[in-house]
């Protein structure tokens, strides 16, 4: 299948800061991609020029196999930017209809469109008394004129809440069901976590992680976190047995182990049997992980 985003070993200079070094990924339709990174990493820099808004060095971008910022390549991308700003005396209709109008679409499309981000009870309400959540999805209907095979959204969920977020990436849900790709960058690591196809960890312009979360986890190989509740009186004795553990202020008795050691640790705390009231096992979480890959060169 014909990627619908390939960008290889691009690399983008502002003076002496070098902002995106050799990064090479590809999306494929329908695919959703999460972009984190710490501040200034060079997220925004590798989505200005996938919309063609900036030129780049060297190396090589393709939308849909067309050169960015090209009309072929334009009509296929839409961008959803952070803090999306509307004319508030406008309705929501209005707007959509507008903006379906400049690209030459039927503005009775609006209807639809709005039903499609669930505004269609609000669409002929002013935007200037949409929640940010509404205006959210007043950006998204306006970026899916078109039918576009690539969606590159910035920070598209910062500022809502956690069923707008949910109902937010439902919504990508749908479009990545039907081809679209998309490219999303975030700083809310859980939900990128659960809700996308694969993840991208910029880190001072290199792209230095890229894969599922399990993958990201099998290559950090970080250790995990064994929780031991004791039972009632066995705290000491247990502690006795198990020098390496820590015991909190809660009683509990906490190991860090290599992934690899953890099924026979697992296998000599519940032969004590009843001297163990309780175990979690709790992996790596994503920040974790992120802060791994983040500090691999020394950010
Ligand atoms: N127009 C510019 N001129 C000079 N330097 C720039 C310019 N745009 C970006 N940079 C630099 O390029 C690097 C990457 O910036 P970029 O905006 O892509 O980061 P980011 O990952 O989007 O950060 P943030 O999360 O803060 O938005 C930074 O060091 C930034 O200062």
């Amino acid at each position: 299948m014909t990627p619908t985003l390939t960008i290889s070993q691009l690399t983008k200079r502002f003076q002496s800061v070098e902002a995106l070094k050799q990064v090479s990924l590809t999306l494929a339709p329908g695919k959703r991609a999460a972009l984190l990174g710490h501040n200034g990493a060079g997220k925004s820099t590798m989505m200005k020029i996938i919309l063609g808004l900036i030129p780049f060095d060297s190396g090589e971008v393709t939308v849909c196999g067309e050169a960015p910022g090209s009309a072929a390549a334009r009509m296929q991308v839409a961008y959803l930017p952070e803090n999306v700003a509307f004319h508030p005396a406008l309705t929501g209709e209005e707007q959509i209809r507008h903006y379906l109008s400049l690209r030459g679409e039927n503005p009775r499309l609006a209807t639809e469109l709005l039903a499609r981000v669930g505004l269609a009870h609000a669409a002929r309400r002013r935007i200037g008394t949409y929640s940010k959540g509404m205006r959210q999805r007043v950006g998204l209907a306006q970026s899916l004129i078109g039918r576009p095979r690539l969606l590159v959204l910035d920070e598209p969920t910062s500022g809502l809440d956690p069923v707008s977020r949910r109902d937010f990436y439902d919504l990508l849900d749908g479009l990545s069901a039907d081809g679209t790709a998309i490219l999303l960058s975030s700083h809310v690591l859980t939900e990128v976590e659960a809700r996308t196809d694969s993840i991208l960890i910029l880190s001072g312009g290199q792209l230095v992680a890229e894969g599922t979360l399990a993958d990201l986890r099998a290559q950090a190989a970080l250790p995990i976190t064994l929780l031991v509740r004791p039972a009632e009186g066995r705290a000491i004795s247990l502690a006795a047995v198990f020098p390496e553990a820590t015991i909190g202020s809660d009683g509990m008795l906490r190991f860090s182990c290599p992934q690899a050691d953890k099924l026979p640790l697992l296998a000599s705390i519940t032969a004590l049997g009843p001297e163990v009231a309780d175990l979690d096992v709790i992996p790596p979480s994503l920040e974790d992980i992120y802060s791994h890959f983040s500090r691999r060169d020394g950010q």
